[in-house]
């Protein structure tokens, strides 16, 4: 798996596709000095870390390669090639790779603030600005179309995979879960396994025997639009079974806030159309209006990050802050056993959830979906649901035979 060979820290450097000056980074352990950590994942642990030679500041995500089982290796495989290939401004590239005794060290550069879900969690846990918001998409649309055309889908959008820098550069990351739409070798640009993390998961990714390929990642970006909106995505309250059932059953979530610009509202209802067909491309939804007013970031995120900046000053509010994002919005107040599970799996921002199929199965059978569950966001028009071709009693078929 190494990118690089051990023991050189002899200091390269060219230049890449973006005109970027890049570094060559040695894959020798005792060049990195691991500082704090900084986040850890499903699979990894990040440090903020200083590459000796030249003093430099950069992240080091270290997964453990004994807590990986095939299929789990496999995906880390794929993480790191991808993270190695790509050449964009908004994709978190890997320097290099290497193993260091049973982990493996991927070098990438520091992105100061973390994702967007955690400054969002500290500074505005209720949702961003529309200004903030608007810039934050745009540079991640950016990432997917350079993506999409390069034959990946991401498969994880989401605002914890959105990774923001003091500067306000803006960086997509986590490709854990990506795959490349040619991996198949038949060149089908279609995938059929199960992958993501449901709330943010398109319907086509839950049913079986559809398959999907990159507009999943268009839906994903649509929720990830109102999850910016809200401080969470929709339906962020309920268990695995439900919001598969919900999402596959009920008309898409929209934007409905008076407080947004109909060209934002109208851009979230573009991706957040069931069938995959009718959703743009990442380079037609770039050209949309809304994205005609997105201000650079020195305008549109000065203020979310000098409020950040003071959160770093003042620890006690930051804590408050924490504290406030944490409590749940009061449908979430109380929850059941399985429900605070499917919360806790939201807060620490798992991608891969692991669905018992045959408890998924036996519930099927006996649950149909309330009315209940519709949040703000959420219609439930039978009209809708017929126009985009899904019927209800199909659904909880359909829904069953995933694979994981
Ligand atoms: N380059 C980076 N710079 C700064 N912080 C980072 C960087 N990469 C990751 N992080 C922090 O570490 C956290 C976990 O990283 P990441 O999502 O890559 O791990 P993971 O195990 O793949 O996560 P997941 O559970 O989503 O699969 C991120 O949410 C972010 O806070």
């Amino acid at each position: 798996m190494n990118t690089q060979n051990k023991g050189s820290s002899k200091q390269l450097s060219g230049m890449n596709n973006t005109g970027e000056i890049q570094r060559i980074y040695s894959a020798n352990p005792a060049d990195y000095k691991l500082l704090e950590e900084v986040g850890n994942g499903a699979s990894a642990t990040v440090y903020r870390a200083i590459y000796l030679p030249i003093n430099a500041v950069l992240a080091v995500k270290c997964l453990d390669l004994d807590r990986c089982n095939n299929g789990n290796l496999d995906s880390v495989r794929r993480e790191t090639q991808t993270m190695a290939l790509v050449d964009h401004p908004n994709l978190v590239r890997a320097y290099c790779s290497f193993v260091v005794d049973r982990n493996l060290w991927v070098v990438m550069p520091f992105m100061a603030v973390g994702s967007c879900f955690e400054a969002m969690k500290r500074a505005h846990p209720n949702g961003l600005e529309e200004m903030e918001i608007c810039f934050i998409l745009k540079e991640t649309l950016k990432a997917l179309d350079y993506l999409h055309r390069q034959g990946h889908i991401h498969r994880d959008v989401k605002a914890g995979n959105i990774l923001l820098d003091n500067n306000g550069d803006v960086k997509l990351s986590d490709f854990g879960v990506s795959a490349c739409m040619f991996d198949s070798g038949d060149r089908q640009r279609c995938r059929n396994t199960f992958t993501g993390t449901p709330f943010w998961m398109a319907p086509e990714v839950m049913q079986a025997e559809t398959g999907y390929d990159s507009k999943a990642d268009i839906w994903s970006f649509g929720i990830t639009a109102l999850e910016l909106a809200h401080g969470h995505p929709p339906l962020s309250q309920y268990p695995p079974m439900k919001v598969l059932l919900v999402t596959l059953q009920n008309a898409p979530p929209r934007l409905g806030d008076k407080k947004f610009s109909k060209s934002f509202k109208d851009m979230v209802a573009m991706c957040l159309v069931k069938d995959p067909k009718k959703r743009p491309t990442a380079g037609k939804l770039l050209k949309h209006s809304f994205f005609k007013h997105a201000k650079p970031p020195e305008l549109s995120l000065k203020n979310l990050l000098a409020e950040l900046r003071s959160l770093l000053l003042n620890p006690v509010k930051a804590l408050q802050n924490d504290e406030s994002a944490q409590q749940l919005p009061s449908k979430m107040a109380s929850l059941s056993p399985e429900e605070a599970r499917s919360m806790s799996v939201y807060q620490k921002g798992i991608s891969t959830w692991n669905f018992d199929i045959e408890d998924l199965k036996a519930k099927a059978e006996t649950l149909i979906p309330d009315d209940d569950n519709n949040d703000e966001t959420m219609e439930s028009s039978p009209v809708d649901n017929c126009r985009d071709g899904y019927t209800t009693t199909e659904q909880c078929k359909q829904v069953l035979p995933l694979k994981c």
